[in-house]
């Protein structure tokens, strides 16, 4: 997979080269490239933002520099896949975890994180008219950019891809991922030592049982997530728990 990511803060996006993503950059797994929006400004200031026609507070971002730049990066990979621009917004539709199975199946994302007041809105209209664009939010709370978005999705799509996750299994048993534990939320979890300041561990984990420990961690996913995330048990097939109890 090509990942690109126009930015005016390129250093925002040094996170993608630790860690999980940077890993599998290391591996050739991912070829991400980051590009600073300023290269495509030819004044004096490299000017990106202007006042908002119409009146009102803050600044909009300009859409020759992103239009310069987005035509110079789908260019120069048109010979090999048509990418999918994902704009991070505080008025997209929810990013989640379908989403992301989604994107994982993409081979070129190209992310157009904003700042000040986001993007003028013909930019996003003429890259809909030839391209997949989808304006995607990270959640109810606002932020003052789109590059915080863009780590957070990159890294639940570099997640999925096959061979990044070190146990295949990894992402098999994820809240929100399809099957019988969906959209449950993960129970606690505990590792050595066996006390710690005074505390134990649920004797069902040290029982050998598979059976018991997995309808444990199944009743414990439940609590939590009735207690946490109701709005998710609605969705939770109940079917799927009776399958899950014969299988035990
Ligand atoms: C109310 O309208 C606003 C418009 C823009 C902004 C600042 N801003 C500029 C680009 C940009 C990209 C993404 C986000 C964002 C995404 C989520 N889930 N929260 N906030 C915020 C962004 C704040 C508010």
């Amino acid at each position: 997979m090509r990942l690109d990511v126009v930015t005016i803060f390129p250093e925002y996006l040094e996170p993608l080269n630790v860690s999980l993503v940077g890993k599998a950059r290391a591996r050739g797994q991912l070829d991400v490239r980051i590009h600073d929006l300023r290269e495509w400004t030819h004044d004096k200031h490299n000017t990106v933002d202007d006042t908002p026609y119409g009146g009102g507070p803050g600044m909009v971002m300009k859409p020759e520099p992103w239009g310069e730049a987005l035509d110079a990066i789908v260019e120069s990979g048109a010979d090999d896949a048509r990418p999918t621009i994902v704009v991070p917004t505080p008025s997209g539709e929810p990013f989640t975890q379908e989403i992301a199975v989604e994107l994982a199946e993409k081979p070129w994302l190209v992310f157009t994180p904003a700042r000040y007041e986001g993007i003028d809105r013909r930019v996003i209209e003429e890259y809909g008219d030839h391209y997949d664009v989808r304006e995607l939010s990270i959640g109810d709370y606002v932020l003052a950019g789109g590059e915080a978005p863009v780590l957070v999705m990159v890294e639940a799509v570099a997640r999925l891809l096959p061979g990044v996750l070190g146990n295949a299994e990894s992402h098999r048993d994820d809240s929100f991922a399809p099957g019988a534990m969906a959209d449950l939320l993960e129970g606690p979890v505990y590792t050595k030592p066996p006390e710690w300041r005074g505390r134990g561990i649920p004797d069902v984990l040290l029982s050998g049982h598979h059976g018991k420990i997995a309808r444990w961690r199944r009743d414990e996913a439940f609590r939590r997530t009735t207690a946490n995330r109701p709005d998710l048990i609605e969705r939770t097939d109940p079917a799927a728990f009776d399958k899950k109890d014969r299988e035990m």
